[in-house]
């Protein structure tokens, strides 16, 4: 059986909506998709980009390059103009999250495909948004990883979107546990690693130099990996996060947990964005997003590059179809 997916555009005004056009001209994809959004900003993208585009009803399956099948949640008015994201679109904006989300949750849909969003617009439209990682925790109620991953390497994150200053108190030995046994599971269930290899990032330089340069992978770091090496998890660290990704010492590892957002996305986007995708771990379905943001310098130019969304949709399709033979007939 073929996955259908959810394929949410993400930001009106940015590349998302363009990319997911051109993810509808793709041939023998190895799934279904149904996109939720505006379908007066799905066609505006069709237009820029001088694609053929035909908006379906939702439960519909396209039949020729161009189709899209679609859950319509229109935006209040037209689309905005490309570049200029409008705080007023917030609410619709998370609608087609949520909407596509919990039809995930209730088996409509095998996994969810996620463009970009635009965080400080959705907040100035008076949404509380940290991220979509972040909101789909909360709606499914799972405690959840966020992965970017990109060939030869994956990077896990213990704290996502925070500022920095916050960083240290929040790296609990709850938090390290939670992401340490959560990406274990994963990379053993979605990724079929019988005992992956983690490696795990120091939060200071060097890892602490032995406590002089800050005590955090002593007091809080080592008692949780040896407890959970204790229980079978092969971890390797605290490792001094500077050295820990050169080509080498990556071929000894299923994954690297990073205790913070730029200490590990860097390295993962300095590749390009081409290839890399961002996952959320724990959830009950799978979700894959483009590693890149809303490129609002680039909207609607026909310039922006779509290998990302491509990545992540064949990879949630991926995901989808292990789990969906996984379960019990
Ligand atoms: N998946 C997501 O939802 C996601 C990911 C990262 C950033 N963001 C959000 O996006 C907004 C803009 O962030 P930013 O400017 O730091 O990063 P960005 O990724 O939007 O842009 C950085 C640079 O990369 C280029 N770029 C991005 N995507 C491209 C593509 N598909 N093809 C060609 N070039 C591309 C842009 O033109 C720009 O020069 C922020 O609000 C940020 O929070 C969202
Ligand atoms: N941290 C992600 C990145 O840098 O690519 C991004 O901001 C998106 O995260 P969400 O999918 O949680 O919105």
């Amino acid at each position: 059986m073929r996955p259908r997916l959810a394929l949410v555009p993400g930001e009106p005004a940015g590349v998302g909506p363009e990319l997911c056009v051109r993810l509808a001209q793709r041939p023998a994809n190895r799934f279904d998709l149904t996109a939720f959004g505006d379908a007066a900003t799905l066609r505006r993208a069709a237009q820029a980009l001088n694609l053929p585009l035909r908006l379906l009803p939702a439960e519909a399956l396209a039949q020729k390059p161009g189709d899209l099948p679609l859950h319509e949640i229109a935006l209040p008015g037209a689309p905005p103009a490309f570049g200029q994201p409008d705080p007023a679109h917030a609410r619709a904006i998370i609608d087609s999250l949520e909407l596509a989300a919990h039809a995930c949750i209730d088996g409509a849909y095998q996994g969810l495909v996620t463009g970009p969003t635009h965080k400080a617009s959705l907040n100035a439209g008076g949404i509380p948004y940290i991220g979509t990682t972040e909101l789909l925790a909360d709606i499914s109620r799972h405690e959840v990883v966020m992965m970017l991953a990109r060939p030869g390497l994956r990077v896990a994150l213990v704290t996502t979107h925070l500022p920095l200053r916050e960083v240290a108190d929040a790296l609990t030995p709850a938090a390290l546990k939670r992401t340490l046994r959560i990406t274990h599971q994963s990379m053993r269930d979605d990724f079929g690693i019988t005992v992956p290899r983690i490696a795990v990032l120091g939060l200071n330089p060097h890892a602490g130099e032995d406590g002089h340069m800050g005590r955090e992978e002593i007091e809080v770091m080592r008692p949780v990996m040896e407890a959970l090496r204790a229980e079978g998890m092969n971890l390797i660290g605290p490792l001094p996060a500077d050295t820990a990704f050169l080509p080498d010492k990556l071929l000894g590892f299923d994954a690297v947990v990073a205790m913070y957002h730029d200490q590990g996305l860097p390295v993962l986007k300095s590749h390009g964005i081409d290839q890399a995708v961002n996952i959320t771990l724990g959830l009950p379905f799978p979700r894959v997003a483009v590693d890149h943001g809303t490129a609002l310098d680039i909207a609607g130019q026909g310039i922006a590059d779509a290998s990302s969304l491509f990545a992540a949709a064949d990879l949630c399709a991926e995901l989808a179809h292990h789990r969906m033979n996984k379960e019990p007939a």
